[in-house]
Parts: C-alpha cells; structure tokens; sequence
C-alpha cells in the first residue's frame, strides 16, 4: 500500500515551483531516531522510583515513568530533544555566524524581504484544521520565558543599544515598510528558559519546556497532580463554570492579569492545564468542547457503576479524552498535514484503530527543539486575520487580533465559531504570513503590533539551528548545496532571489526560513524538512508512548468492545454533542468540501463496556 506521490503535485497554487526530480522523500536517507541511550538532556532530570507506576493504568501527571527505561523522557519541565548538534559560535549559547564570520541579517529584514505578507486560501482544508493544529501545539510545547519585563526589551519602541539581560529584542531597521511610519526601531522578546536557568550545565544548552511533551491532553489537566488538583471537581468532573446555561472552562481566579478586559467587557476569563486557554475564540471554543465531553463522559461512567470511586471516574475519563485526542490525530488530521504516503513511511497510516505492536521503548517522545523552534512554527501561516460569523441573519467579522485573550467572544458566539471555522478555508501553509499576525500582532489599541513570524526566525538562532543547507544534506541526505543555483531543487527564484537580497551566502539562510519556504513535497502541506521533521516528532509521540491507548501489550490498552465505542468519537461527534445546538456538521470537519451529519441522527456511544 505504497502510494506514491506525483511529481511536483502539490505545487497548485505555485506553478513556479521546481518538479521534486529526488522523488520526493520516499528517497530520505534520514531515519527517525531511536535512541539507544539515554538523550544527553536527561542528565537534569532525576526521576524516582517507578515501581507505583509500572502497572498503572493510567498516566502520572507528569509524564514520569511513561517510559520505564528511561523515566524521565518527555516530562514536565524537561529538555527538548535535537536532530541535529546546534552550531552556537561559541559552542554554547550565542548566535551562529554567517560564513564569514559576521553576524547573520537583522531577522525583520529577513522577514519581510524572504517571507511577505500574502493571503492565498487553501483548497481543500478548514480553519478547524488550524485550531486543532494549535491544540497539538500546547498539549506538547510551551516557551518558558525567563525573568525579564517585556517592557524592558525595548527602550519604549525605541532600539536600546545594547539588549538587556534576558531580552532577545529585534532591531526594526530604520528603512522598515510599516514601522518606519510610527518610529518604531524595536521589537521587545524574553529569552527562552535553558538547561543552565535549571542548575544543569549542559554543553551546548538545551531549551526545557514546562509542559508534558506527549500528547496527553496536559493543556487539559495540568503538567503535574498537584496542577491537576486545582482542576479536578467532585465526582469525576472537572471544574468549570456555567454562563448563560452553559458549561465553559473554570473560571480564572485573575481575570485582569490574565485576560483583556476592556471597558463594558463581561470580565469572562477561563483557566486550564496550560495557561493558554483564552488566547483566541476559536481556540477556547475548542478547549470548551474537550471540557464538556470530559463531564459527559463522566457522568455517564458513574451513572452506570454508581460504587466508582470520582478518582477513578476523574482517570477513565482522562483516559478516554487522551484517546480521542490521539484518535483524532491519527484518522482525521495527520494525514492532511504530512501527506498520505508520507504517513505510510513513518509507519502512521492508521485509518482504524485496532490494536497495535507499536510501542519501542527505545524512541524517546520529547518534543524536538527542531519541530518546536522550527518546523512547526511554519503553521503560524495558518492563521487567520478575520473570522466572519453568522449568526441570527447577521454576518460580523471577528478581527482576530481585536479578540485575543478576549474569551467573551467564544462565549457569545460559540455556536457560529463552530460552524465558521468548519467552513472557511484555511490560509494556506506556505511562505507567506498574514499582514495582520507579522505587524499588527497584539496591537491592542496601538496602530502598529508585533511580529509574529519574526520571532520565528529569532528562536531559530535562540536554539542555535545549523542552517538549512546543512540540514538537507546532514539530516536528509540531499546532495551538497555548493551554490545559490542549487537551491533551485528546493526553492522558486523568486525565493531564491529575494533570499540572496538578505543573506551574503547560501549556507547562512536559516532553517526556519528556509523550511518554510521550501515548495511542497507529495501531498505534505510543507517541503522536505519539515515534513520530515514533523513525520519524526508524531513517530515519535504515537510511538514513544507506553500508555498509547492502542498498544496491545500496554497498560493503557482499551478492551476490543471499548475500541469500537472510541472509533466512533470523530470530530463530528464532537461537535454536534457538544457544540451548543447544531443541527448539522460536516462529517470531515477538517475538509471544506464534506458532507452533512445532521446532529440528531447521530447516535451516543454505547457505554456498556465500561460496566464494571
Ligand atoms: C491564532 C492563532 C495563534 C496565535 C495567536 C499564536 C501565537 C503564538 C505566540 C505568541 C507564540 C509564542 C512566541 C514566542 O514568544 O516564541 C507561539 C508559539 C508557538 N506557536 Fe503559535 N499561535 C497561533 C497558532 C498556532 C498554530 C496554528 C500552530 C501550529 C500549527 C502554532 C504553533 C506554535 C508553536 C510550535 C510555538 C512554539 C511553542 C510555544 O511557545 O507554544 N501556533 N504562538
Ligand atoms: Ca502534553
């Protein structure tokens, strides 16, 4: 069941780019890594005994003894993982050099002149493809900020000079398109936290983030029990709040720290396992959703074993929600953003959930610095500037950096968020970024924001990446790149000379920048690299996972009955269970063009084989 991609296929919208003559990636060299020994970064992490957790059916809380070899993989407050040895200039920590030895180009200059704003819609996929791409994202990575005020970075929007401690401020060059206008010469930024800010001397240093690395709906419940304790309701449920007669996320208990509230605002303002539940209304209608089958899987399960323990109650249905959230990504979603056959390579291609013989303790799930700081920051080009939402006859369009951290608009209008999310077309994953997320981002009530995509470059060379050159040769096995011309396999000249206009040399172009202008491979949303690096990093946590709901030999295995149950929660299902009132969703919430399910028709799931 080899499917092989066409040539140059995926290039629809950009008939300039070159046909892939390697074939696409079915000619890699590259091999997702299996480590037999322990990654260099576990060094900080002393985990204890794991004896309470061997047999467990359900997680820890923070991911310790997922792997019982190696404990300390993938848990809370933990390093990233590399590919690829950094290239720091000083060996350690600061910046890598271009060629000859100078510093590389100003990172919005870059940005501007190599990744220009534009606006090109997908053909087939739904914003909804992006909000749940989002989910993914803060289930398993989270930059940890060092102690700084963001204030600082800047000397008001003015370049200071020299940057302050823990700042990793842009210079805007004077010359810039859209900051010129408002004297803006700075773009404030906190360093991310390192092994060394954890007493742990590692050389080169490693990025550590405060999150659970697997997919394990930590965004949900919290990176550790005692997280999880401030979440946990009675009976099983989770604590949430109730607004206008419906359920919605806890309430967050510092509403004007966390959220915007402005004036004749409704002070709305949730919290969850990660911090960033508000962050946009798409988002927090998607958290809501996972919220409110949590409680309905709860109530179900103790309603039909009333002795349950509300422990018990709390981890089944944790349990299930983990499930659903993998099954979600293994049938519905991955195969749209990496490709089909891209899939089948890494071993990925479940199109049904039935048991598998999957797990090897020997793939280590941490998140990659590489996909966290890289490629799958690609997906920024996803988002949307507007959003129009229909509802009671009206059409509105919710501008979306008018509703960040902005919750109340998720609660007013949640139904119509729903439903225009399943049917606008997503802004297509390519080169390009939006005018609004690359200069206006988090604007508030100024005329002017930030940029979004430039901070992309900047955590680049934060994590001290080798640059893309080096990554297709010693990552991917590409042919050495000896000239601007040879970059024509991966780019269009349009890239390519928009490039040169920055860089002095081909090998200095970053691997973020170059990642994410690579043209498309096979049926991949993105080019080579990142398709590898993405296909890597879920082989990784689909793999690297004991508790993996499917793996047969596993202590988190559902029984046969349950699995069919589990097959049945799509992302339909969800919707239409537990969007407010929808009479109808796509069957394919993912893809624009699907057809209907009409809500009523749609059967609950069959709780009978969690009788006890
Ligand atoms: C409206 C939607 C989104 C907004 C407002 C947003 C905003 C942000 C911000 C502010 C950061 C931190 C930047 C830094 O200081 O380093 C970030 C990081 C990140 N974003 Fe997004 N993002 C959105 C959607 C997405 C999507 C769709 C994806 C993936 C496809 C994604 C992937 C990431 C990743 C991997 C990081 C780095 C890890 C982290 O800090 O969470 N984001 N995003
Ligand atoms: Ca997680």
């Amino acid at each position: 069941n080899k499917a092989k991609p066409k040539r140059g296929s995926s290039c629809k919208t950009c008939s300039l780019c070159p046909p892939r003559i390697d074939d696409g990636f079915f000619s890699l060299r590259y091999k997702p890594q299996s480590q037999q020994l322990q990654d260099i970064a576990d060094t900080c992490i002393k985990v204890g005994d794991c004896s309470a957790a061997k047999d467990s059916k359900y997680r820890t809380y923070d991911e310790t003894c997922n792997n019982l070899r190696f404990p300390m993989w993938g848990v809370t407050n933990s390093a990233l993982v590399r590919l690829l040895q950094p290239k720091y200039s000083d060996g350690v920590s600061k910046h890598r050099k271009a060629q000859d030895g100078s510093d590389l180009p100003n990172a919005r200059l870059v940005r501007t002149t190599v990744l220009k704003d534009k606006m090109v819609k997908d053909k087939k996929v739904s914003y909804l493809f992006s909000v749940f791409a989002q989910y993914i994202s803060h289930d398993t990575a989270r930059t940890s900020q060092a102690a700084a005020n963001f204030t600082s970075c800047c000397n008001g929007n003015k370049w200071p000079g020299q940057v302050p401690v823990n700042c990793t401020s842009t210079r805007i060059p004077d010359n810039d398109p859209f900051y010129k206008k408002f004297g803006v010469t700075c773009q404030g930024r906190i360093r991310s936290l390192t092994t060394d800010d954890f007493g742990c001397p590692l050389r080169p240093h490693q990025h550590v983030i405060p999150v659970t690395h697997f997919i394990d709906q930590s965004l949900i419940y919290g990176q550790n029990k005692q997280d999880m304790e401030k979440f946990k309701g009675k009976n099983g449920l989770l604590q949430v709040s109730e607004i206008d007669k419906r359920i919605f996320p806890k309430s967050n208990a510092n509403p004007q720290a966390v959220c915007d509230i402005r004036q004749g605002d409704r002070g709305i303002c949730f919290d969850a396992g990660d911090p960033r539940p508000n962050q946009n209304p798409p988002f927090t209608a998607l958290v809501t959703i996972f919220v409110r089958f949590h409680n309905d899987f709860a109530k179900k399960l103790l309603k039909l074993n009333p002795k349950m323990s509300a422990d018990d109650v709390f981890e089944e249905t944790r349990r299930v929600m983990i499930a659903v959230e993998h099954f979600i990504v293994r049938k519905e979603w991955l195969h749209l953003l990496i490709g089909r056959e891209f899939m089948i390579q890494a071993i990925l291609n479940y199109t049904n959930i039935d048991y598998d013989n999957n797990y090897n303790e020997f793939v280590n799930p941490s998140t990659l610095n590489e996909f966290m700081n890289g490629a799958y920051r690609g997906g920024h080009s996803t988002i949307i500037d507007k959003l129009n939402i229909h509802s009671q006859g009206k059409t509105q369009a919710m501008v979306l950096n008018d509703w960040l951290n902005r919750p109340q608009f998720a609660v007013d209008n949640f139904d119509p968020i729903l439903k225009s999310v399943c049917t606008t077309q997503m802004p297509k994953q390519d080169i390009h970024g939006s005018f609004a997320m690359n200069n206006l981002f988090f604007r508030r009530t100024r005329p002017f924001g930030l940029d979004l995509e430039t901070t992309s470059i900047e955590r680049d060379r934060e994590a001290g990446f080798a640059g893309f050159c080096d990554y297709m040769e010693t990552l991917l096995g590409e042919p050495k790149i000896n000239s601007w011309n040879d970059l024509k396999r991966y780019f269009t000249q349009e890239t390519i000379g928009n490039m040169r206009k920055v860089y002095k040399h081909w090998r200095d172009v970053d691997m973020y920048v170059g990642g994410v202008s690579e043209c498309p491979v096979g049926t991949s949303m993105f080019g080579k690299l990142f398709t590898a690096i993405i296909a890597d990093q879920f082989k990784r946590w689909l793999l690297g996972d004991r508790h993996s709901p499917t793996f047969k030999d596993g202590p988190g295995k559902f029984t046969k009955a349950q699995l069919k149950q589990l097959n049945k929660i799509t992302m339909s299902y969800l919707l239409c269970k537990y969007g407010d009132k929808l009479d109808h969703v796509p069957s394919k919430p993912f893809e624009i063009k699907s057809k209907k399910v009409v809500c009523k028709d749609l059967p609950d799931i069959d709780m009978t084989p969690w009788k006890l």
